[in-house]
């Protein structure tokens, strides 16, 4: 058979020998004459696993390869953030596009004709037969653009989101043009919400930066501020609930109090909530339109970057809102309700239009914020400092000429100045020729960039292959060296009496027994290698509500969107999916709730942890008296842990695989440690000490990976213990018959009390050597480690080796037992 290559344990011989001999006032002259020629027969220098070594010296070259390329990539990226912040101030940090709709089929049928014309960036509005007037934006999209080319011009936008900025993006314009249309979209043709958040979670995943996402949605109807993210009920929805507050907080950001946020790391977890929102929008039939959006309907997605300095904000908003349509009220003839709608509507339309306008001019010093509830919560996202887009949305109908000319007005009173008429030729050539530059610096940038990762990206799988490969020779090395001591342990344990020693140099229990020491003895007394303690398991999530739970003194319930789909709205669009239970909402009551909640008789379910849906309707609906309460609350959904695992499934994180890794290092030393008072039980905790850690990754690759290490380790493990197993079983019995002095084991002493008196090989019979074999047999470790892997590749040690350490395990025993004898002359080869 083949010999394996020495391993730790033969290199640590020595160590242990010497160790042994310092107690050499325990030990008789003969023992330490026969343990110093041990000695002196061992090779001198140790013996190296040099596969090991080379894989540590390629390792700790690409560990440095690697830093380097990400230094690197984070000079070329703060690079790219800079020319594409220059890039966006010359082209205006305010813009202000057009789309115009186009005639749909019923006005095609009616023969309508269009009296809008486009080029790029100029519209031609035909007035009269004999007059037009021409309006020159940002960008100007005509009545056949496609939803992408629309999202083409708003894609820098989400990187300087990513980067950290506030952007804001706004569908303007007067009731049935489209504002709904190109925001939401449809299913042939999604909207910008949704092609936005998708492409902000791929060039999330793209760059090397770690990101937090969280949804939140509402919606300003008639001056409040509603949450759509929290069901309520279908007749009551638009009048009783409860109104959001805006605070500003110390750094002058807005602060929306009790607005739910959804932590999401996938665009699906998005689309579901996003879809749920829309659905409790407040909408009505109007003259001009049957589905009339009756509220400005605002979507939010903040961008927390993890380990980040260098961004704008340690936070970023990416707000993407949908206007209420803008009306002439005498045109539609509004009444009631419709015409209170309608004038609220108008009202904050014109208080964004002056707060704008105020911006772009720059020589107010007063900018109106507070004249609307949109504008204070915008308020963040709209100043300098942020990126906002204005999509202004026009009819191509004759009627609506005089709507499209005050939405055009509208456009120009918050267009960039620096696009006016009266912006002079040359600057205007001089700031084209800059912005082509920065363009092509950006696109170099961005290249290079996508360059740089991908070699990362390689240098990264490299450095995991070759980790596995250490992995691996580590674990089938330490473990067979481990348990190989294992068995030792089982035949000589041992007190503490002396920590520094190996365990199979400690006393036996008889002999303890015997020299008088305080002996107690236990199973539970053999102590394991530390272990890593075990994280929730729902980890980034759990911790921030727990925080929350502490800051507010308040609880948490659990609510599926399954049942909320199934109580809220639309009953037949939510039955398709009423049986995914994706998403786990975790809500932190405060105590006016709570106590509400407490007197409900029927309320038992929404007392625990996991209350149902309806017990939270339920709530939703009593908290009238609640939201007068003036303690501040937080709500907060999580996402399902399942759905967690299947988004991480989806993400790449390198900071995830190099904690996970280190995870998987601690458990690999501690398998690996041969410590004699560790046991294969052990390696099999830390298996699974190893998989729950897995658990808790948010990446798909890494933890595919980690998975495949920890079924190597564990095929390492078992089949190691299998082989070591054997060859334990082996040595012993040939041990056995071919020395003529052995001492009893101690697994033997401990289990049969009438064997404890130690024992000459002389006197060994038949009966005693089967029941030596028998214990070896019956170890409910071995049986156990048998079971799980049948299969593992056997492993030899030298046959030197298991003499040598039988030697002396059973040198100590017979001679701190006072036998004094030479067997160890008869074992020197
Ligand atoms: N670019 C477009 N291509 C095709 N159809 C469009 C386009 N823009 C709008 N429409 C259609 O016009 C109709 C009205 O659009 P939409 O509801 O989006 O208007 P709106 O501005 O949101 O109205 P409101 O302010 O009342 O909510 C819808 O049937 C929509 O499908």
């Amino acid at each position: 058979m083949e010999a394996k290559k020495p391993g730790k344990s033969l290199r640590r011989l020595p160590k242990s020998l010497q160790s042994l001999l310092g107690l050499k006032t325990y030990l008789t002259p003969k023992w330490i004459e026969s343990v110093s020629h041990i000695l002196k027969d061992l090779p001198s220098t140790p013996v190296i696993d040099t596969e090991k070594i080379e894989n540590h010296d390629s390792v700790s070259n690409l560990c440095g390869d690697l830093a380097q390329l990400n230094k690197y990539l984070n000079q070329l990226s703060l690079q790219r953030r800079q020319a594409l912040n220059e890039f966006l101030d010359l082209k205006g940090n305010i813009r202000v596009f057009c789309r115009v709709r186009p005639l749909l089929d019923d006005e095609i049928y009616f023969g309508l004709r269009s009296i809008i014309s486009s080029d790029s960036s100029n519209l031609l509005l035909k007035i009269s037969e004999t007059k037009s007037k021409q309006y020159v934006l940002d960008r100007v999209f005509h009545q056949q653009a496609t939803q992408e080319q629309v999202f083409s011009e708003i894609e820098p936008l989400i990187k300087s989101a990513l980067d950290g900025y506030n952007v804001c993006i706004l569908a303007y314009g007067q009731t049935g043009t489209g504002k709904t249309f190109t925001m939401e979209g449809d299913k042939d043709s999604p909207g910008l919400v949704s092609r936005g958040i998708k492409e902000l979670f791929r060039q999330a995943l793209d760059s090397n930066l770690e990101y937090m996402f969280t949804f939140s949605m509402l919606e300003i109807y008639m001056g409040r501020l509603r949450d759509l993210l929290v069901p309520r009920n279908r007749n009551t929805r638009n009048h009783n609930a409860p109104c959001l507050s805006i605070q500003m907080d110390p750094n002058g950001d807005v602060d929306i109090e009790k607005l739910t946020s959804v932590k999401v790391s996938d665009f699906n977890q998005v689309e579901k909530l996003y879809k749920l929102g829309t659905q409790l929008r407040s909408t009505a039939s109007t003259m001009s339109n049957s589905t009339s959006s009756r509220s400005h309907c605002l979507t939010r997605i903040t961008i927390t970057c993890i380990g980040e300095n260098a961004r704008r904000r340690e936070t970023s908003k990416m707000w993407m809102v949908d206007l209420g349509g803008s009306e002439r009220l005498l045109k539609t003839q509004a009444s009631g309700r419709r015409l209170q709608e309608g004038k609220a509507i108008n009202l904050s339309l014109s208080a964004l239009g002056d707060v704008i306008s105020a911006l772009q001019s720059k020589k107010h010093q007063h900018v109106p914020y507070r004249n609307s509830k949109l504008t204070q919560v915008l308020r963040d996202s709209l100043g300098t400092d942020s990126k906002t887009l204005m999509l202004v949305h026009v009819s191509p109908k004759e009627e609506d000429l005089c709507e499209t000319i005050c939405s055009l007005n509208f456009a120009m009173r918050v267009k960039s100045v620096h696009l006016a008429c009266d912006e002079p030729a040359d600057v205007r050539v001089k700031r084209e020729e800059t912005m082509a530059e920065l363009q092509e610096k950006l696109k170099y940038y961005e290249t290079k960039c996508r360059i740089v990762q991908g070699d990362i990206d390689m240098l990264k799988e490299k450095l995991r292959r070759l980790d596995r490969n250490t992995e691996t020779s580590c674990i089938s090395t330490d473990t067979m060296q481990f348990d190989m001591m294992n068995n030792a342990h089982n035949v000589m344990d041992s007190t503490t009496n002396s920590k520094s020693q190996p365990g199979f140099m400690r006393p036996t229990f008889s002999s303890q027994r015997k020299m008088g020491l305080n002996y107690h003895m236990s199973a539970t007394s053999v102590k394991k290698p530390p272990m890593p303690s075990k994280r929730k398991s729902s980890s980034v999530y759990a911790e921030s509500a727990g925080d929350f739970q502490s800051d507010y003194g308040s609880e948490y319930s659990t609510v599926t969107i399954s049942d909320w789909k199934n109580i809220v709205d639309d009953q037949s669009e939510c039955s398709q999916s009423a049986s995914e239970k994706s998403e786990i909402k975790k809500v932190i009551l405060q105590d006016s709730e709570k106590s509400i909640r407490d007197s409900r008789a029927s309320s038992s379910s929404c007392e625990s942890s996991n209350g149902n849906m309806a017990n939270w309707l339920d709530l939703q609906m009593t908290k009238k008296t609640s939201v007068t309460a003036s303690g501040r609350t937080k709500r907060v959904l999580a996402i399902r842990f399942d759905e967690q695992n299947s988004s991480m499934i989806q993400s790449k994180n390198t900071n995830d695989f190099t904690k996970l890794n280190s995870n998987a290092s601690i458990q690999k030393k501690n398998i690996g440690a041969a410590d004699a008072e560790a046991d294969i039980s052990f390696d099999k905790k830390a298996i699974d000490e190893l998989n729950s850690s897995m658990i808790q990754s948010k990446t798909k690759n890494d933890f595919m990976k980690l998975n495949c290490n920890a079924s190597s380790q564990k095929n390492n493990i078992a089949a190691a213990a299998e082989a070591d197993i054997s060859v334990n079983k082996k040595a012993i019995d040939e041990f056995l018959y071919s020395c003529e002095d052995a001492e009893i084991q101690k697994s033997n002493q401990e289990q049969s009390p009438d064997l404890a008196t130690p024992v000459h090989i002389e006197s060994f019979d038949k009966p005693y050597l089967q029941l030596v074999q028998s214990q070896a047999k019956v170890n409910p470790i071995d049986q156990n480690e048998e079971n799980q892997n049948k299969k593992g590749k056997q492993q030899q040690h030298p046959k030197i080796i298991q003499i040598l350490w039988t030697s002396a395990l059973l040198g100590l025993g017979i001679t701190s037992l006072g036998y004094e004898h030479d067997f160890f002359n008869g074992l020197m080869l």
